[in-house]
């Protein structure tokens, strides 16, 4: 479905610009190749999540997308000026250096009435005198989307939000990104490994493996064949494959009472029948406003 935007002057609809648009995208790093031949679109106010295996390039792409990483081929462009909020995949607190939340939100700028609007807005308006490594992993989380909101960005750009939390609690963490959408009226790009959300809060979902395997809405994705070889069959399947390689060597503690998949789909499918569905002002080049 392509987005339109309505010129007051003329009232004519016209094709809304894209926050990012890149073509051809591609990186080498240390001799392995992780991303080849990655097109990507996102518009104003879009919900997008990257889902793949563990390694497909994911973080990568994110990162070269919001221009922490140079590609090696490729091109990108984004609007002028556009204000991204990132919460990265990892964020380690040292306890021994003490700071608060309303201090760690001040590194990113902003008046004390910013701060504080930044944590009502994410629900943990009261904690900004808290210390940031004595919160409970949602309340983290949540500070961490504080941060990432206190400069009203046009896109959001969350890497595994959800990481650690729960199962009522990772719901509630997407509640609240689609909240924020909504009130901020930003666009969401983000990495997920919960096919459960992804079918609930996205209006695409983007597999990866090294390239776009397949792109479309939810359903579009979770029935399309290359995905269906990465993910297996079902709707357990990405939460499954996630759950089993994130199972030995580290702690998550709730993860106790789920199906294990040991059909991994790690022989990458390489097949490039692209399903995809993008809106039609995705699809052509445009000059981002
Ligand atoms: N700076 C780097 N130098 C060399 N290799 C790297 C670098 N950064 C990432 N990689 C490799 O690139 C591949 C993709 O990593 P990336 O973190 O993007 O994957 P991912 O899909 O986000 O994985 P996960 O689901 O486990 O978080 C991995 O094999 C990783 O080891």
């Amino acid at each position: 479905m392509s987005q339109l935007s309505v010129d007051p002057l003329s009232a004519t609809p016209s094709p809304v610009s894209p926050l990012i648009e890149a073509e051809g995208l591609g990186l080498t790093l240390s001799g392995h190749q992780i991303l080849h031949d990655v097109d990507f679109s996102l518009a104003p106010g879009e919900i997008v999540t990257v889902v793949g295996p563990n390694g497909s390039g994911k973080t990568t792409l994110l990162r070269v997308l919001i221009g922490a990483e140079r590609p090696d081929t490729g091109r990108i462009t984004r609007a002028p000026g556009l204000r991204i909020g990132y919460v990265p995949q990892r964020l380690a607190v040292d306890r021994t250096m003490p700071i608060t939340v309303d201090r760690f939100l001040a590194l990113a700028g902003g008046t004390p009435a910013a701060r504080a609007g930044a944590l009502e807005r994410t629900g943990i308006a009261g904690l900004g005198g808290r210390q940031l490594a004595a919160l409970s992993g949602g309340q983290f989380q949540r500070a961490l989307l504080a941060h990432a909101v206190l400069r009203e960005p046009q896109l959001l750009v969350l890497d595994e939000p959800a990481q650690g939390l729960d199962q009522p609690g990772e719901a509630r963490l997407y509640g609240l990104v689609a909240e924020l959408r909504a009130e901020i009226g930003c666009a969401v790009l983000m990495v997920s490994h919960d096919l459960h959300v992804v079918m609930a809060a996205s209006d695409r979902v983007i597999c990866l493996n090294g390239h776009v395997c397949c792109e479309g809405t939810p359903l579009v994705v979770s029935a399309a064949p290359e995905y269906r070889a990465l993910f297996g069959h079902g709707t357990h399947g990405a939460l499954a494959l996630y759950r089993h390689d994130h199972d030995h060597g580290h702690e998550h503690g709730h993860e106790d009472g789920h199906d294990h998949d040991h059909g991994h789909g790690h022989g990458h499918h390489h097949g490039h029948s692209h399903g995809h569905e993008r809106p039609e002002s995705n699809s052509g080049p445009g000059t981002p406003a």
